[in-house]
């Protein structure tokens, strides 16, 4: 008797923990604020200038497959594309921030020296982002420097794979590159160990040619957006999104790290965070 009524216990746990765990809580908000505006676009309301909506909402609408447009299924995926870019911009923008305060003198009249070239009556414009040189390096370094996880293309093998060299991944098997080192190799890039805010506005090692790609571009040996066909389609939004938030830090304010502190930065599982406990000092500037 005592048995089964502990058997009955522990099935019964599942059910009782999604109904109390902190994703559920989420759901629920997450629906109460966002069904009618779902409703909505699901009735075929349009825009205040009776064209058809421009964002995010109306894009999942309408790409998820006639039995999805329902609210839970929408929130869904507006909930999973939330995991997918918020702290990911965060971290990486926290972490850029940090290397900017950790060597104020010699980044910042720099790079903010080129945002106000770039401005338009003072303005940061679309322009503006799309020809900052110095910043999209220093962003795309603040990528390859802080924020390798351990590893990157993580994937699950559903069926054999051959490389064409004979190695054999099997089925089931789970895989990843090991993004950390290969954002450090020496035989890529010089003085790997090194924060180099400008190494993208550079030349290639032993080449003569500009390095290739901006903060957007991923490639074997820089996959802070991953690489191939699942490469991240935020990141041209999150770069745009840091570009702007760091011009504008630039541009209205003086800042560097609280004397003789650093970042540690520390790994949950294979990710790597910034220091959630490092002050930035910050002044306002006259503009
Ligand atoms: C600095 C910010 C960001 C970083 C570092 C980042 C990084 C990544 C990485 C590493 C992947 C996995 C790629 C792979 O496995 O091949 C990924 C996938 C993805 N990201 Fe981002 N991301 C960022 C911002 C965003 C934003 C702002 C959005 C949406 C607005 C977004 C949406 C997605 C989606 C939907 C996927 C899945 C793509 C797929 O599986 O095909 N990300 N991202």
């Amino acid at each position: 008797m005592k048995d089964s009524s502990k058997m009955q216990l522990i099935m019964l746990e599942p059910s009782i923990v999604i109904k109390f765990a902190p994703v559920t809580r989420y759901r629920w908000a997450a629906t109460k604020y966002l069904k009618q505006i779902i409703q909505d676009r699901l009735d075929g309301k349009l825009d205040e200038n009776g064209e058809k909506y421009e964002d995010l909402i109306q894009w999942l609408v309408d790409a998820a497959p006639p039995i999805e447009r329902t609210i839970p299924q929408l929130v869904e995926r507006i909930m999973a594309l939330n995991v997918a870019s918020i702290h990911t911009t965060t971290m990486t923008f926290t972490a850029a921030l940090y290397n900017l305060a950790m060597e104020p003198e010699k980044y910042i009249p720099i790079l903010r020296a080129e945002v106000l070239g770039g401005c338009a009556d003072g303005q940061i414009t679309v322009e503006t982002l799309a020809d900052l040189p110095k910043l999209d390096s220093f962003l795309r370094e603040a990528g390859r420097f802080n924020n390798a996880g351990l590893l990157s293309l993580q994937r699950n093998a559903i069926k054999p794979f051959t490389f064409s060299d004979g190695t054999v991944i099997p089925a089931g098997a789970k895989i990843g590159c090991p993004n950390l080192f290969l954002q450090r190799d020496p035989s890529i890039y010089d003085n790997p160990e090194q924060f180099d805010g400008f190494r993208f506005v550079r030349q290639e090692k032993g080449s003569t040619q500009p390095l290739k790609g901006s903060m957007v571009t991923t490639d074997a040996a820089y996959q802070l957006f991953g690489h191939g066909k699942h490469a991240c389609p935020g990141r041209f939004f999150a770069a745009n999104e840091m570009k702007m938030m760091l011009a504008t830090l630039l541009l209205r304010y003086d800042m560097k790290l609280a004397p003789g502190t650093r970042p540690e930065p520390f790994f949950i599982g294979t990710i790597s965070m910034p220091d959630t406990k490092l002050k930035v000092l910050v002044k306002s500037r006259d503009l």
